[in-house]
């Protein structure tokens, strides 16, 4: 799985499809797109790169790799952010699916944050419509039950770089070139309260937690299911204190145990 998530972040995304390809069969490709419908793809390959979130589903594991596909920077519209949250709901609901890997499908860029160009010179009821949208996607990546991966293959400010803090665990490719941080604070906007909490998750992770990403790691690659049932049974108390962690409900009153 290291090496899978190593080709993964370094933007070797044909090669993790190829991967996924063989592990399950000719048919394991599932698409979806924003009205919800899936199609079966025939064999490897990617959707149209109209389609603004590419979903690449590995129905052997369980595992839906999510590409946002907005050239030039998967800057997060109200389209897109639309079209995610349709995609997220579509998983939640599928009970075939069992953990998620966001990603970007554009070179070098995983999210430029929120696009600039929905928060001005529009109408209030635009606003209003826009930030419940943004939202959205907080809550229903943040309160996935889904197991979810951000890779980060590129640079992520600002709300690329909330986006990625809503995942359960986060994976950055070792770029130099590649920024990632909350620069929006320099145009003057203020990330929202419950970034602090996504914060505290981030800094103060239980060792364990790395087991769960293990766990679903070796879903990627159960080429021997007795070993991995071993190792679930051997770790079964370290997943559950891990997976309990990054499923922990937000209460902005109880914050403290973060601390
Ligand atoms: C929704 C998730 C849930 C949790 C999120 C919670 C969100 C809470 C919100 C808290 C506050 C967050 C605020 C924001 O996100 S404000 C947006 C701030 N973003 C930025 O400042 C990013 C600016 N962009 C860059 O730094 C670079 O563009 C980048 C490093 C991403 C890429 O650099 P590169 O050199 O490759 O590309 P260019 O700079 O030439 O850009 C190419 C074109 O893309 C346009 N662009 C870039 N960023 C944005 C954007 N954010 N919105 C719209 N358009 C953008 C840029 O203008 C170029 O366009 P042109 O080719 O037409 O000039």
């Amino acid at each position: 799985m290291a090496a899978v998530l190593r080709k993964l972040i370094q933007g070797r995304l044909p090669a993790l499809a190829g991967v996924l390809c063989r592990r399950s069969g000719n048919e394991g490709h599932l698409f979806l797109n924003s009205s919800g419908s899936t199609l079966m793809q025939p064999r490897c390959g990617y959707s149209s790169p109209t389609e603004s979130v590419i979903v690449e589903m590995d129905k052997a594991t369980g595992v839906a790799l999510l590409k946002l596909n907005i050239p030039p920077v998967n800057s997060l519209s109200l389209p897109l952010l639309t079209e995610l949250a349709i995609v997220l709901d579509k998983l939640e609901m599928d009970k075939h699916c069992r953990g998620l890997i966001l990603t970007s499908a554009v070179p070098n860029i995983f999210s430029a944050g929120l696009n600039l160009f929905d928060m001005m010179d529009k109408p209030n009821e635009h606003y209003s419509e826009f930030w419940r949208a943004v939202q959205e996607i907080w809550i229903k990546l943040y309160g996935s039950s889904l197991a979810n991966i951000a890779a980060i293959n590129g640079s992520s400010p600002a709300g690329g770089c909330l986006l990625a803090l809503c995942s359960d665990y986060r994976i950055m490719a070792n770029n130099p070139h590649f920024t990632i941080g909350l620069n929006e604070t320099r145009l003057g906007i203020v990330a929202p309260f419950w970034y602090d909490i996504l914060q505290w998750r981030v800094h103060h992770p239980p060792p364990c937690l790395h087991l769960f990403v293990m766990a679903l790691v070796f879903r990627l690659h159960v080429h021997h299911p007795s070993a991995m049932t071993k190792v679930t049974r051997a770790y079964s108390t370290e997943l559950k204190i891990s997976v309990s962690y990054v499923k922990q409900p937000i209460n902005w009153r109880s914050h403290e145990i973060y601390k």
